[in-house]
């Protein structure tokens, strides 16, 4: 899908893992772009490539086992796949932060929030401690973390998961990045902590007028912060669609999948309709279509032929199945 001026751009990226001696490819082609003020989600189960598309995206992947298998990954036009090392590291974390389930495995244990964030702050740009440690300190408010110039000297462990995962998004807007990866950031939270955390990235992205990619299983997370959504399965997007479009008319069988799996509140049904069978290893991806072996809407062909992403109708929203884009007179 076209956005017009994208922050950030994919296109074709690929990337593989050395596995018993061959390399397989975990990305198998993506494209995308995200644009300022927007929020991309990306979505899938568990294994289809959305963690190792967004470490594609940083160069944070293993150094052996892993390369870059080809396509670009454009910053406002400049292609990050060619960068030299040293630049990429001012990239990280300057131009692009990222943010994980899990804040205290990247927290220090031994250091006061505070001067966790001022060192953050000093990896890229040449500030005093006087003056990082109050840079800090407006980002903690920010965040809206209570009482933040007493809590600036707390240790992470006297903080809340919430709060935790609030001091993370500090130290990661503390240099205003362009571009935020967020990796399943609120999957730890419970539900009222995790809607909060929501209201908070979809405030800053505004404020700073950041694009976000926000990789989750959850499609009720979805629901709540995308402005479009990338359906990933096997390694590759098998469909692109504004967020409101997607849950009108979700195409892919796949992303119908997903849907009938996500728990409802808006109705008096309480069962969930689990996906039969999984997701395919990199090592034992099929010829065809990567979802045949669980489509209920499998033919022939699916087995046989590999299905393209194809526009329908005004071309925002994609689908990568021969039969849907058959049924809507697309050619795949
Ligand atoms: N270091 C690695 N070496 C080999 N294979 C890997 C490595 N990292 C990831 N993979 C494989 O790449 C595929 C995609 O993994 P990835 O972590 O991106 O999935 P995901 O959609 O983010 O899932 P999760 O939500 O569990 O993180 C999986 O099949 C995984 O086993």
């Amino acid at each position: 899908m076209a956005t017009e001026n994208p922050t950030l751009e994919l296109r074709n990226l690929r990337t593989e893992f050395r596995i018993g001696g061959s390399w397989h490819a975990a990305v198998r082609g993506v494209s995308l772009s995200v644009a300022r003020d927007e929020t991309l989600a990306v979505v899938g189960e568990s294994g289809s490539g959305k963690s190792v598309t967004a470490l594609s995206i940083l160069r944070l992947l293993p150094s052996s086992g892993a390369r870059h298998g080809g396509g670009s990954i454009f910053l406002e036009g400049k292609d990050l796949a060619a960068l030299p090392e040293k630049k990429m590291a001012s990239v990280r974390g300057n131009e692009i932060a990222m943010i994980f389930q899990e804040p205290m495995t990247s927290l220090n244990p031994t250091m006061t929030i505070g001067d966790q964030i001022a060192e953050a702050i000093r990896q890229h740009r040449r500030l005093s401690w006087t003056k990082a440690r109050a840079v800090a300190l407006e980002v903690l408010e920010e965040v809206k973390i209570p009482g933040a110039a007493k809590r600036f000297h707390d240790y992470p462990h006297q903080f809340s998961g919430g709060m935790r995962q609030r001091v993370m998004i500090a130290m990661a807007l503390a240099c205003r990045p362009k571009v935020l990866l967020a990796d399943e950031p609120t999957t730890a939270l419970d539900v009222t902590i995790q809607a909060q955390i929501l209201t908070l990235l979809d405030e800053l992205k505004r404020a700073y007028g950041m694009s976000v990619v926000f990789i989750t299983h959850n499609l009720g997370v979805v629901a709540q912060i995308a402005d479009r959504v990338a359906v990933m399965y096997g390694g590759e997007i098998v469909e692109l669609a504004d967020a409101a479009a997607l849950f009108a008319r979700p195409t892919h069988p796949y992303t119908e999948a997903l849907l009938r799996a996500m728990p409802r509140v808006d109705t008096s049904a309480t069962s969930l309709a689990p996906i039969p069978g999984s997701v395919p290893a990199i090592t034992d991806m099929p010829t065809g279509c990567t979802f045949a072996a669980r489509c209920p809407l499998k033919e022939k062909i699916c087995e046989a032929e590999h299905p393209q992403l194809v526009p329908l109708g005004n071309g925002e929203h994609r689908v990568r199945c021969f039969v849907r884009a058959r049924e809507s007179g697309e050619q795949p």
